[in-house]
C-alpha cells in the first residue's frame, strides 16, 4: 500500500488522535501517504442539547463509520470512549494501541481537590456517570452541565466562574491542557468510563492490506482490558441513559476489573469487581454485570433506562 486515508471529526483533539496515529504508522511503514478526511458529525453540530435526548455517544461515531463503508477513507480513528457496544457489519476495530491514562481530573485553580471544594460548589460535567459519582461522594455539589470539545467546556467553566470541572485526563494531556488540572482522580474515587483513554482504530474487516499496515499498532493488554470492559457495557446497555463505569486492568495473566450503574442523582451505587484469566476477559465483563445487575442495577436500569445512549 503507498496511501491511506484517515476519517476523523474536526475538533481538535479528534485530529490529534487521527494525526498522531498517521504519524505511528508514518514511522512504521516508511514512504506511507497518509491523508486526512475531515467530518463534521450530528454529534458536533447539535452542541446545545444534552447529548442523551440528540440520540447518544453513536452519533460522533455514525458518519465516520459509513465513510469507512462508502470507501471515501481507509481508516478511521475514535475515542473508544465514545463508541456503542455494538459495531455495523463489515468493520472491524483492528488495532487497539496502548492505553494513555484512563482517570479523570479535576479541572481548576492550583491547589483545589474534591474534598477541598466548598459546600454547594457548583462544578461542571457533560457526563451521567460523572455526575453520578461527584453527588455519591459529596451530596452538597451543584452539578453544571458541560458540553462541547474539550477547549470549550474550559472556556464554559471559567465564564460561568464555576469551582471546578471534571474532564478524562487522556484528553486533556494529549491536547496539552496538564496545566488546568488541579487534581488527577484515582480510579477507586472517580472509576473511569468503559474505554476511556484507548484509541479505537477501525477499518473494513476484508481490507486485509490496511489491517497489516495496523497490526503493529495492537496492544495485547489494552485489547483484554477493552474486552472485559466491553462485555460489561454490552450486557448493560438495556438501559443507557444510566450512570455507568467500568475500569480493568491486567496483572501478570490476571484480568482484574471494577464496575459501577448509579442514579443520575447518586443516592443509590451499585458497585462490584471480579477477576479471571486473560482468556476469560469477555466472561469477567460480562459476570460482572450479571452481578450488580443482582444486586440492584436492574432497578436502575428499569428506573432510569431510556433508548437512547449518554456521553460517558
Ligand atoms: N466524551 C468526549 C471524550 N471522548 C474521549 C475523551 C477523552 C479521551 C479518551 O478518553 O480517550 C473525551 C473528553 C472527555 O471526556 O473529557
Amino acid at each position: 500500500m503507498k496511501a491511506v486515508r484517515i476519517a476523523t471529526r474536526q475538533s481538535p483533539l479528534a485530529l490529534w488522535q487521527a494525526r498522531h496515529v498517521g504519524s505511528l504508522l508514518t514511522q512504521l511503514h516508511p514512504g506511507l501517504e497518509v491523508s486526512f478526511v475531515e467530518m463534521t458529525t450530528a454529534g458536533d453540530r447539535f452542541l446545545a442539547a444534552p447529548l442523551s435526548t440528540v440520540g447518544g455517544k453513536g452519533l460522533f461515531v455514525k458518519e465516520i463509520e459509513q465513510c469507512l463503508l462508502d470507501g471515501r477513507a481507509d481508516l478511521a480513528v475514535h475515542s473508544l470512549k465514545d463508541m456503542t457496544s455494538v459495531l455495523p457489519a463489515g468493520l472491524l476495530l483492528a488495532a487497539l494501541p496502548v492505553r494513555e491514562d484512563p482517570r479523570d481530573a479535576l479541572c481548576g485553580p492550583a491547589g483545589l481537590t474534591i474534598e477541598r471544594l466548598p459546600r454547594g460548589a457548583r462544578v461542571g460535567t457533560s457526563s451521567l456517570r460523572r455526575s453520578c459519582i461527584l453527588r455519591a461522594r459529596r451530596p452538597d455539589l451543584e452539578i453544571v452541565s458541560l458540553r462541547g470539545n474539550v477547549q470549550t467546556r474550559l472556556a464554559r467553566m471559567r465564564e460561568l466562574e464555576l469551582h471546578g470541572a471534571v474532564l478524562a485526563f487522556a484528553g486533556l494531556k494529549r491536547l496539552g491542557l496538564e496545566s488546568e488540572i488541579a487534581e488527577v482522580l484515582p480510579t477507586s474515587l472517580s472509576l473511569p468510563a468503559v474505554g476511556q483513554g484507548v484509541l479505537a482504530i477501525q477499518c473494513r474487516t476484508e481490507d486485509v492490506a490496511v489491517r497489516g499496515l495496523l497490526a503493529p499498532l495492537e496492544d495485547a493488554t489494552t485489547r483484554v482490558a477493552v474486552t472485559a470492559e466491553r462485555a460489561f457495557m454490552a450486557r448493560l446497555e438495556g438501559g443507557c441513559t444510566v450512570p455507568l463505569a467500568g475500569h480493568a486492568t491486567v496483572v501478570g495473566q490476571t484480568v482484574h476489573m471494577r464496575g459501577l450503574v448509579g442514579r443520575p442523582d447518586g443516592t443509590k451505587v451499585v458497585e462490584g469487581e471480579r477477576s479471571g484469566p486473560v482468556e476469560t476477559a469477555l466472561a469477567v465483563g460480562d459476570a460482572l454485570a450479571e452481578d450488580l445487575l443482582a444486586r440492584g442495577a436492574a432497578d436502575i436500569l428499569r428506573d432510569f433506562g431510556r433508548a437512547s445512549a449518554p456521553e460517558s
